[in-house]
């Protein structure tokens, strides 16, 4: 599992190392440590890249903080090792002047943003513009720079974090760095986990900070291997029943699909047994003949767990189901029409009394919350929840992206199947299946139900990733229902990672 913190958690940490090699008459000895982490992996970007590191042409991009000092420190470094290095100062009235000198003292070039840069285009930029402190987009004149350069296909190493993305809350303002490698100090800031895909491959640099445990800011991203040691598959003595019923309730006459894409992820996630209520039964059926339909949800039997709302309908019935569902005291995952109807109704959470699981997209969390404060996505989330938690309806929330959130109230977990090939519609219907039969199989026991919650994610991504690479090569686009069909591989493969 990897852990990422807070800014405050960070510095503090940092702390006492900083005030130690200050005591000890070598205030930069942490950023040196820090700078030759950045030199060792833009080396290796370096030789990736071009098949060498001697000769090759880096240019830094230095802001007025810390976070240019350790480009500088690294620019040094790596005009040790042969190549050409230019820094290109943003602000040349504030600019580490000790990393500065240790740069021009091994032989590197030095301009100001604007005047008299070297014309060719580098091999590498190292993102030096700003980091802990960054707030907000990148300014100019670092924004043209960055969007000259990687308009040239130039790659990018960030320093500590992408410029232009926000520490703490991952927000990506308009005008930021995309970074194929980001190289980070000691512990992940909350971005990486938040705005991973902006960050590209994550490098964490040893430079001697203590373990950090966790505090409620702390996001946390689940170890593919762990989701699949915890995956329940049957014992010896187990029947279909102690291995959790599902109970869903979708599809209508206008989206049938939602039904079968829902019901069948929850057979194919365990071994269990799945109850339908909907107007979907014969198709359902068709695909599924080991599921048990009923008429009505008052009708149906017992189950450990329920899914309502894909495709299931936003009327006067959808919601009296809703409630009824509620109403048992169950587990509950609310998904697609279901959130349309609680946004509309909110007071129909209050039946709720055993844990909920809300699963909005970007659309329908809007529409829950109103209109969300869009910079900061996983802070309106938490507020969210938070509110939730407050009036007495023991929710979590699940919020679809190509980074997914979890959240608790307590928790943050953020979940990137490292691509986006699951955008595709009737993807949620397969998600909230899995969910259900997890809850159902007990894993939402105890109130706890981040969990679950968290294995569907990370299975329905790996099932995306397996069904988009069927074909071999670069992959392929891909439906729901092939997404469906790769749940057992993706299992499997989780199981055995
Ligand atoms: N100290 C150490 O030993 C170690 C330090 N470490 C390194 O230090 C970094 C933190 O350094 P830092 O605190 O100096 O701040 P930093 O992020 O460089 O920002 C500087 C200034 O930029 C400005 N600014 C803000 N937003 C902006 C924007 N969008 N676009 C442009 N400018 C913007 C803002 O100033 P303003 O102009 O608003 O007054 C801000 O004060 C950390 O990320 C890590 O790399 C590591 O080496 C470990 C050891
Ligand atoms: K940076």
């Amino acid at each position: 599992m990897l852990r990422a913190h807070p800014v405050e958690a960070i510095r503090a940490a940092e702390r006492p190392l900083i005030e130690a090699a200050a005591a000890a008459g070598d205030p930069d000895a942490v950023m040196r440590r820090a700078a030759s982490g950045v030199a060792h992996h833009t080396a290796a970007l370096l030789r990736r890249r071009t098949g060498g590191v001697y000769g090759r042409s880096v240019m830094l991009l230095v802001g007025s903080g810390d976070n240019g000092g350790d480009a500088l420190y690294s620019g040094a470094v790596l005009r040790g090792r042969g190549c050409r290095v230019e820094a290109v100062l943003l602000d040349p009235e504030r600019v580490h002047g000790r990393a500065l000198q240790a740069l021009r003292g091994a032989g590197g070039r030095v301009a100001a943003a604007g005047t008299g840069t070297d014309s060719s285009t580098p091999d590498v930029v190292i993102d030096g513009v700003v980091g802990l402190a960054g707030s907000g987009p990148l300014r100019e004149p670092a924004a043209a720079t960055v969007a000259a350069l990687a308009g040239a296909g130039v790659p990018f190493v960030a320093v500590d974090l992408p410029s232009g993305v926000d520490a703490d809350t991952g927000t990506v303002h308009e005008a930021h760095v995309r970074a194929d490698v980001t190289v980070t100090f000691g512990a992940l800031r909350r971005a990486h986990l938040l705005a991973s895909p902006t960050c590209g491959r994550v490098e964490v640099v040893d430079i001697g900070l203590a373990d950090m445990g966790s505090e409620p800011l702390t996001v946390l991203r689940p170890d593919p291997a762990e989701v699949g040691r915890a995956w329940p598959v049957p014992g010896p003595d187990d029947d279909k029943y102690t291995q959790g019923v599902v109970a869903v309730r979708a599809g209508s006459a206008r989206f049938p699909g939602a039904a079968v894409l829902c019901a069948s992820a929850a057979v194919a996630a365990t071994s269990g047994m799945v109850r339908y209520v909907g107007s979907g039964s014969t198709d359902v059926l068709a695909g599924r003949p080991e599921v048990v339909c009923h008429p009505s949800v008052a009708e149906a039997g017992t189950a450990q767990a329920w899914v309502v709302g894909p495709g299931a309908g936003t009327g006067t019935e959808a919601v009296a189901d809703i409630d009824a569902i509620l109403a048992r005291g169950r587990p509950t995952v609310l998904d697609a029409d279901a959130l349309t109807c609680v946004a509309g109704h909110p007071v129909v959470l209050r039946s709720a009394s055993a844990p909920v699981l809300l699963t909005p997209h970007a659309g329908e969390f809007d529409r829950l919350t109103g209109g969300r404060d869009r910079t900061d996505r996983s802070g309106a989330l938490r507020r969210y929840v938070a509110d939730l938690r407050d009036r007495g309806i023991p929710a979590t929330v699940l919020l679809k992206g190509r980074v997914t959130l979890v959240d608790d109230g307590e928790t943050t977990w953020s979940i990137d199947p490292g691509s986006s090939w699951a955008a595709t519609a009737g993807s949620g219907d397969v998600l909230s299946g899995v969910a259900g039969a997890l809850l159902a199989n007990g894993l939402g026991c105890g109130g706890e139900v981040a969990w679950p919650a968290v294995a569907a994610a990370v299975a329905h991504g790996e099932a995306a990733r397996v069904a988009a690479g069927r074909t071999g090569g670069a992959g392929a686009p891909i439906g729901a229902g092939d997404l469906l069909r790769a749940l057992p591989s993706a299992i499997s493969a989780l199981r055995g990672a």
